[in-house]
């Protein structure tokens, strides 16, 4: 089959001149149609970098990035603006505060894909975003209101379905349920999963936080200093981890901690396992350190 998202042997450069800097070396990554794949890594490891990739937002230096196996890495001007358009890859944000127009309706909101792709008359605007609404879950009272009138639980699923109102093929959410708190986490992700059942949507789900991917996620793919150190289920690589730093994140995983409480030595002999890797100032963040 067809992956949904073939990202092979992906690396990009950014800055200019002398600071230009290769940020990601190599990368290989897929997601099949309905399948959610959650990308983990350190702050700084590049996992922005590569939506932004995917989304045509940055140049690669070489590899390639397809959807549905047409080559989208290379598409420039006209022809990039037109994939854009057409909408099969969507981002969500992690702040759809910031993300969304505060003078705009919700109802307006809901639309805008639609109404840039054009060709939409007032009743179907209304009818599409009032069914979108619906699919996640958010009551019709709330159509008419502004961004700032909503919890964040609710913003979040406006940011959501805007980027289902225009039937794309990928969502990429970039951290989408950090700024949260624990049950409208849940029902976050829980709408993720019904989206993926129901429309065979492809997500590609962007955390730093292991831990979030439980129960969600299909597979993860382990993003470290740009490059993928690790990719399995998620049951591998929360029950059988391979690679030194992804065994240092599932000890960092609450839930696993609180029935297994993390032997210290352990944690030391990860930690001095993934600095030895890197001379980097990357081996000197808090999760390696363990300040
Ligand atoms: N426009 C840019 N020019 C130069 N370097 C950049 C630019 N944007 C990002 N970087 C660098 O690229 C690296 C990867 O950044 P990126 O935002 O992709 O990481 P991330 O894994 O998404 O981090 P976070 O979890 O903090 O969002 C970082 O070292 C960052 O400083």
């Amino acid at each position: 089959m067809t992956a949904l998202l073939d990202v092979s042997e992906l690396h990009v450069a950014l800055g200019r001149g002398r600071r230009r800097t290769e940020i990601l070396h190599g990368v290989d990554l897929t997601v099949a149609p309905g399948e959610i794949v959650g990308l983990i890594g350190e702050t700084g490891s590049g996992k922005t970098t590569l939506a932004r990739a995917v989304l045509g937002l940055v140049q690669a230096q070489s590899g390639t990035v397809a959807i549905d196996g047409r080559e989208v890495g290379g598409l420039r001007g006209r022809a990039l603006r037109a994939f854009r358009r057409g909408g099969a890859v969507q981002y969500v944000f992690q702040d759809p505060l910031r993300s969304l127009d505060p003078e705009r309706t919700v109802l307006d909101t809901l639309v805008e894909g639609l109404v840039v792709r054009g060709g939409h008359g007032r009743a179907e605007l209304r009818e599409a975003a009032q069914n979108v609404a619906r699919l996640v879950s958010l009551p019709p009272d709330l159509l008419l209101k502004h961004p700032g009138e909503l919890s964040g639980g609710q913003r979040q699923r406006v940011a959501i379905a805007r980027a289902i109102a225009v039937d794309p093929r990928l969502l990429i959410c970039d951290e989408p349920v950090s700024a949260l708190d624990a049950s409208t986490r849940i029902t976050i992700l829980e709408l993720l999963l019904r989206l993926r059942e129901t429309r065979d949507i492809g997500v590609l789900l962007i955390t730093h936080d292991l831990g979030s991917l439980g129960g969600v996620a299909d597979r993860v793919v382990v993003l470290y200093h740009g490059q993928v150190v690790e990719t399995g289920t998620t049951e591998e690589i929360f029950l059988a981890p391979r690679h030194p730093y992804t065994r240092l994140l599932v000890t960092s995983v609450p839930s696993i901690r609180d029935e297994e409480p993390p032997d210290p030595e352990l944690r030391r002999a990860l930690r001095d396992e993934v600095r030895g890797l890197t001379s980097t100032a990357f081996a000197d963040h808090p999760q390696i350190t363990g300040a």
